[in-house]
This record gives structure tokens, sequence and C-alpha cells, in this order.
């Protein structure tokens, strides 16, 4: 069958929680026992108490009871084994479901580590929110389908024969004394509901958290790898996950509940109907064959709970889910370290670009025979064109994509024998887009840095000019930023992610259009920021704005197929065609 094979996605957590679901399997057996053990008192009752056939063999014991008594047992009998029906199903349900949620947030977090370190390329084609829905809603449905084939697809074929043989005959006379357990049934159900409706909420709303604080680390994904912080995003992860496996596992234990007490009230029903009917049938007034089709009546209006039909669905839709949980899982897109890669150089001599190319698409070439040195302690600008490859060149430099030709390098050694964490421990990297958390400002500070102290965190907001503003957000520092800092205007955010890169003391600060789309008196506060905060350090800025150009010492034009280079003050055009670098490598 097509769907359980591609259930193997999940294999290795199944592998590893087999004796829970080997366990769950056991009971279903113990259950189907139960479920043919369980017409036997109507037997006792029909045959002997009713129909006056001799109690021989095992039940030669039961002789000298009278035909009252031995319904009375019957109905007793009858009880207990619904019973243990009951118990077993619990059991089943918590063995189960317990398993395969635990089988979930193995699934989630192996997802979410390999989401995390999975190249920008494929970051680029994934969309975030696909990817939540593959880590929540897929992952899910691939639960439902396990949980499926392990408890229902036995006990539903059994439960199916027995509603067959059991409409085989009818009389509704009996009926209405077996239904004098339905008012207690639907009072007790509607209160069942509303539980575990609020339980489900729950889930639903740790689900929702999960899915948020997902999406907001995947959507930062670059600023995570640039600082190192994978590991910071993977515990945050593992918290909000950890969350949703409890309240799935509440949710559960109220679910499970349920399913017996329902179960005890029919068993009372048909019992009732059992002793009465009985009691009618010796007095003449009721067949045998009456009693035995309304007690087997009654019983299966709660057998059917799931259908075979049902089974199908869910494992249609495991299967199709699964598909897509094994996209994430088998993708081999990743900038890779090799074995023994070497920790990145300190950056005390330069940063050399030598005769890089560089394309995202395979038809689409971004950098071309590119060329260009920094050397330690120089401000460098970066303009051009919209379009050309400037912020390329900042993502070069951090590794976040490998080059396609040519060599970065760092005091001569070419990052791709560098590990990527080392590289990007020499950059503190201020995005186009200032990437800020749903945290305080102080956290979003010192995600720069996790080794940052409160101390680190307040002179970088000094050295940024975060100051300036902080006073007015009502706890300062503390003050929560919301989704993306959307509290914040579009030059105290810009001031935040400065802090953010002083705090990391990195040798090197890459700036990416700092100043863009701000109003002029923002713009000067931001520039003043970065004087500040990335003095005695190097620095590769890309603008458009000619204020920030004039604190570079040298502006670097990425011109259409001209590459030039010339001093800000005064300004000078070098042809940057000719090799710059010349070093080891
Ligand atoms: N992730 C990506 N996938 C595919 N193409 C991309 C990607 N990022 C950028 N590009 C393309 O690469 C080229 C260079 O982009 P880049 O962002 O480096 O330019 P830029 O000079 O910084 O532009 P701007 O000044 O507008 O920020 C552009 O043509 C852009 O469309």
């Amino acid at each position: 069958m097509k769907a359980p094979l591609s259930l193997s996605v999940a294999g290795p957590s199944v592998r590893q929680h087999s004796p829970a679901l080997a366990a769950a399997a056991t009971l279903v057996v113990l259950q189907v026992g139960v479920t043919l053990l369980r017409p036997w008192p109507l037997a006792l009752a029909v045959d002997h108490a009713l129909g006056g056939r001799p109690l021989t063999g095992r039940l030669s014991s039961l002789a000298g009871m009278e035909p009252a008594e031995l319904l009375m047992l019957a109905g007793a009998a009858s009880i207990v084994l619904t019973v243990v029906d009951g118990l077993l199903e619990l059991m089943i349900l918590q063995v189960a479901e317990g398993a395969a949620e635990r089988i979930g947030t193995e699934l989630r977090a192996t997802m979410f580590e390999r989401a995390m370190t999975r190249s920008l390329r494929w970051h680029d084609r994934m969309r975030s929110g696909e990817l939540v829905s593959r880590l929540t809603t897929d992952v899910g449905r691939v639960l439902d389908g396990v949980v499926a084939l392990t408890t229902s697809f036995l006990p539903d074929a059994v439960t199916l024969v027995g509603v067959l043989v059991l409409l085989l005959a009818f009389d509704p006379s009996l009926l209405l004394i077996g239904l004098t357990v339905v008012p207690v049934l639907a009072g007790l159900a509607v209160r069942q509901r509303a539980r575990i409706r609020a339980a489900q909420q729950a889930a639903r709303t740790e689900s929702g958290r999960l899915a948020g604080a997902t999406t907001d680390l995947l959507r930062n994904v670059r600023a995570v790898q640039a600082f190192g912080r994978i590991d910071h995003a993977c515990g945050e992860f593992a918290d909000r996950n950890r969350a949703v496996l409890e309240a799935e596992l509440k949710a559960v234990r109220v679910d499970a509940r349920w399913t017996p007490v329902a179960d005890i009230l029919l068993a009372i029903g048909s019992a009732l109907v059992l002793v009465v009917g009985g009691l009618s049938v010796l007095d003449g007034t009721l067949t045998v064959g009456e009693l035995l089709v309304v007690s087997s009546y009654l019983r299966s209006l709660y057998a059917p709970v799931r259908g075979l039909t049902r089974l199908s669905a869910v494992l249609a839709k495991a299967g199709a889910s699964a598909t897509r949980v094994r996209e994430v899982l088998e993708c081999p897109e990743a900038v890779t370290d090799r074995a023994g890669a070497w920790v990145a150089p300190p950056l005390a001599q330069d940063v050399r670009f030598e005769k890089v190319g560089f394309r995202y698409e395979p038809d689409q070439p971004v950098l071309d025979n590119f060329n260009l040195r920094i050397a330690a302690g120089e401000t460098v600008c970066l303009i051009g064109p919209s379009g050309m490859g400037k912020s390329t060149v900042l993502h070069l430099l951090l590794r976040l994509y490998d080059v396609n030709t040519g060599r970065v390098l760092i005091d001569g050694v070419n990052v791709r024998y560098c590990r990527q964490l080392t590289v990007r421990s020499r950059f503190a990297y201020v995005p186009q887009d200032p990437w800020l958390l749903d945290a305080t400002v102080a956290e979003n500070i010192a995600f720069g840095n996790p080794a940052a102290t409160r101390a680190d965190v307040l002179e970088a907001g000094r050295n940024a000019q975060v100051d300036e503003f902080i006073g007015r957000l009502p706890h300062g520092y503390d003050t929560s930023l919301g989704e993306s800092g959307i509290r914040l205007s579009g030059g105290q955010r810009r001031r935040i992610a400065i802090a953010r890169a002083v705090v990391s003391y990195a040798p090197m600060v890459l700036l990416d259009e700092p100043t863009a789309s701000l109003d002029p008196r923002s713009a000067a506060a931001v520039v003043n920021a970065i004087q500040t905060a990335t003095a005695h350090r190097t620095v590769l800025l890309v603008t458009h704005d000619r204020d920030l150009a004039a604190i570079a010492d040298r502006v670097v034009s990425l011109a259409g197929p001209e590459l030039r280079d010339r001093p800000a003050k005064p300004p000078i055009v070098t042809d940057l065609r000719q090799t710059t670098a010349g070093g080891r490598g």
C-alpha cells in the first residue's frame, strides 16, 4: 500500500518509539478478543437462562442457579467486559497517541534543524509560511496515519462485521428501555464536548504560537546564520515545541477519557435491556430473538467510532503530507564545511575578492571577474545601480553563499576552507532590512553576541545612539518590540541593528543601505551612529546616500560592466578590473 510506505518518513522516530506502538497494537489485539467475548453473556442468557439448555462443561459450576440469577450474572459480565474494553481503549489511545505526539515532536525538531542549516538558495525558493505548514499540519497528518494504522484498522474491521451480524434482525420494542441511558449520555456528552473543545483550542493556540515563532526565526535565518545563533534559534524552537507536546497530550487525555465513559453507559443500557427484556421473555411477553436484536442494536450505536472508509482517507492525506515532509528532510542543499575546515583568520590584513563569479540562478550571472581588496581598518563604500550585486558582495563575505568561480579571502585564506561559523564571527552585519525579533530592545541588541553582558548591551546602545530615543519607550531597553519591531520607526530600527553589530566586537562591519528610505533627520542620526559605532573597525558599506558615502576612505562603484574605485575625498576614479589582490590563498 503506497500511503503506509510513504509514512516511513517518520522512520527513525517510529523505530525509537516502536515499543510503545507495539504495545498499542498488542492492546488492540486484546481488545478484539474482549469484543469477541462480549456477546457471550447474551448467549448465556438466551441459551441457558431463557432457553433452558443444561449448564454443562465449563458452565457446570453455574448449574444450581435460578434463571433470574443467571440473567443478573450475564448482565454483570457484560458490564465487566465493557469496562475492560473501555480501559483497553483508553490505554490504546494514550499509548498510541502519546507515542505519535513524541514522534511528531522529534520529527518537527529534526525538520527545523534541517531547515536552519539549508543554504539560502533553498530558503529563497521555499516560502517560510509553506515550511511552517509542513512542520505543523503535514507532520500532524503523518502522525494521524501512524495512529490510524496502529489502532483503527483491526477494531474497525471487527466492528463492521459485528454490526452487520447484529442488524440481521430488528425489533424496536425494547429499544426505549435501552435508550433510558441516552439523556445521561447526552448531558455528559455536552459537558465533555466543551472540555474536549477547550483542550483542543489550547493545543491549537500553542500550535499557533509555534507557527508564529517559527515564521519569525525562519524569516530571520540570515541573521541567525550571520551571527552564528543556530543553537539559540533551535533552543527557542524546542521550548515552543515542548509546549505544543504538553497541550496536545492534555487534549489526548481528555479525549481518551470520554470513550470508556460512553461505553459503560451504553453497556448499562444494554444490561437493562438484557435483564428487563429477559424477565419479559420469562413472562412470555417477549421473544428471545427480539431481545437479541435490540441488545445488539444498542451496542452497535456506539460501535462505528472509526470507519474503515475514514482510515483510507487518513492514510491518503498522511501519504501526501509525508512526501512534503520528506522534501525538507532529504534536501541536500547546504553551505557545508569541509572535513578539517580551518578557523577563519582574525582579519588583521585585509579581505579580498579575487576574480569572483557568482550567480543565484544558473543563467543569470550577478558578479563576473569581480576583484576588490579592503585593507584592515579601511572604510570602503560600495555604490552602483540597483540590482548590480552590492548586497550579494556582503552575502559572499559572510559565506551565506559560496562563489561559483574565483575566491573570497580573509588575510589571504580562502573562506571556502574555513568553518562557516568562524567566518561569520569576523563580520558584524547590518542588513538592508534590520531584522528585529519579537523580543526586547536589549535582547535584540544582544542577539549580535550571546556572551554580551547588560553593560555591553548598554554601551553598544550608547554608541549606536539608541540612547537618543530609548527614554521614550515605556520600559527602556526592556521594552518588547513586537513582531519585526513594528513599534519603532525605520531610523530607530536601524540604530538597534547597528547596536547589534557593535556588540558583536567583530573586526569588520558590513552595512547594507543603512539610511535607505529614511527622512534626512533620521538618516543623519543613523550616519552619526555608524561613525561612532564603527570607529577603529574595517567597514564595507553599501549605500546610495552621498552623506554616508562621505564617511568612507574610498568609494568603489559597481557600475555596469565597469568596476571603478575612487577615494571618497577627493574623488579619484580607479579601474578595478585590474586584480587588486595578490597574497596567499
Ligand atoms: N535570492 C536571490 N535569488 C535570485 N536572484 C537574486 C537573489 N537575490 C538577488 N538576486 C538578483 O541578483 C542581482 C543582485 O542583487 P543584489 O541584491 O545584490 O543587488 P544590489 O546591487 O544590492 O541591489 P539594490 O541596490 O537594489 O539593493 C539582482 O538582479 C537580483 O534580482
